[in-house]
């Protein structure tokens, strides 16, 4: 194992927070994310004059200052409470405390599907009015990845097809994937995301299990078994 492997899996924490707790941090930090979201938008949209910019500055510098007051010191990983509930709130697709991931709620089923009604503003925009592709790809990759966690046979992205049919327009979206088959380590996911002329991108997914957890949990079923 390499020590960025080692160190990567550091951030995979088992915290212990109990469901209500979880749930208090997702109502306290969820709208805050909302917030940032908005003035990712106003700070896009805006054409008050300069002197409302730089108040906005410095009322913006004030609240970073703020929050930075007790923060941690790198990036948030992925943790457990006591239930097992995961969280993966910095993550970059749909991270719950991540103003950059755009707002998905993904939904799941136990048998490999995820899908997701979402809604991109003018921060997502690529070509003029549409969205970026590389917005798609990351959304896609979220989406196909959870089917794949939903089904059990959780993977990394190893590759990931895209294929743009029509331009995707901004504003309302719909998103969703399947696990298509499992191939030993690899499980291959298929999806798209809609807009209400049809389908705008398509993609195929293979997401593998890395070699450190197919060798954690080998070690753990040796241990169980012994
Ligand atoms: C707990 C999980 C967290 C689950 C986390 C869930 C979140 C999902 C959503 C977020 C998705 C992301 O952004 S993930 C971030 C983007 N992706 C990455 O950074 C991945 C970087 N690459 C890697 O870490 C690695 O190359 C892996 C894990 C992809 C493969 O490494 P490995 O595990 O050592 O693979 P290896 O033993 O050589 O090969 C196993 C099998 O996979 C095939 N294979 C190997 N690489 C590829 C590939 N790129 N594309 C297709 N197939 C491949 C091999 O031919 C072989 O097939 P056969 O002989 O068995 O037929």
């Amino acid at each position: 194992m390499t020590e960025s492997t080692s160190d990567q899996q550091l951030l995979y924490v088992n915290d212990q927070l109990s469901d209500e707790e979880i749930q208090r941090e997702a109502d306290l930090y969820g709208p805050l994310t909302d917030s940032v979201r908005g003035l990712i938008a106003a700070t896009l949209q805006t054409e008050v004059g300069e002197s409302d910019v730089r108040r906005a500055r410095a009322l913006i510098g004030e609240a970073a200052s703020l929050l930075r007051a007790k923060a941690i010191p790198g990036p948030y990983g992925v943790r457990w409470g006591a239930s097992g509930r995961k969280r993966g709130w910095g993550n970059a697709a749909d991270g719950l405390r991540n103003a950059v991931a755009p707002p998905l709620n993904i939904r799941t089923d136990p048998d490999g599907r995820a899908r997701t009604d979402f809604h991109l503003g003018p921060q997502y925009e690529g070509p003029a009015g549409l969205v970026h592709g590389g917005v798609s790809a990351l959304i896609l990759d979220q989406v196909l990845g959870d089917a794949a966690v939903a089904g059990g046979t959780p993977g990394m992205t190893g590759t990931l097809t895209l294929r743009y049919r029509r331009p995707t327009p901004l504003g309302d979206l719909y998103a969703e994937a399947r696990v298509d088959r499992v191939e030993g380590v690899k499980t291959i996911v298929v999806g798209h995301i809609s807009g209400s002329d049809g389908i705008c991108v398509e993609a195929e997914g293979v997401f593998i299990l890395p070699r450190w957890a197919r060798e954690a949990i080998a070690e753990q079923n040796a241990s169980t078994a012994g």
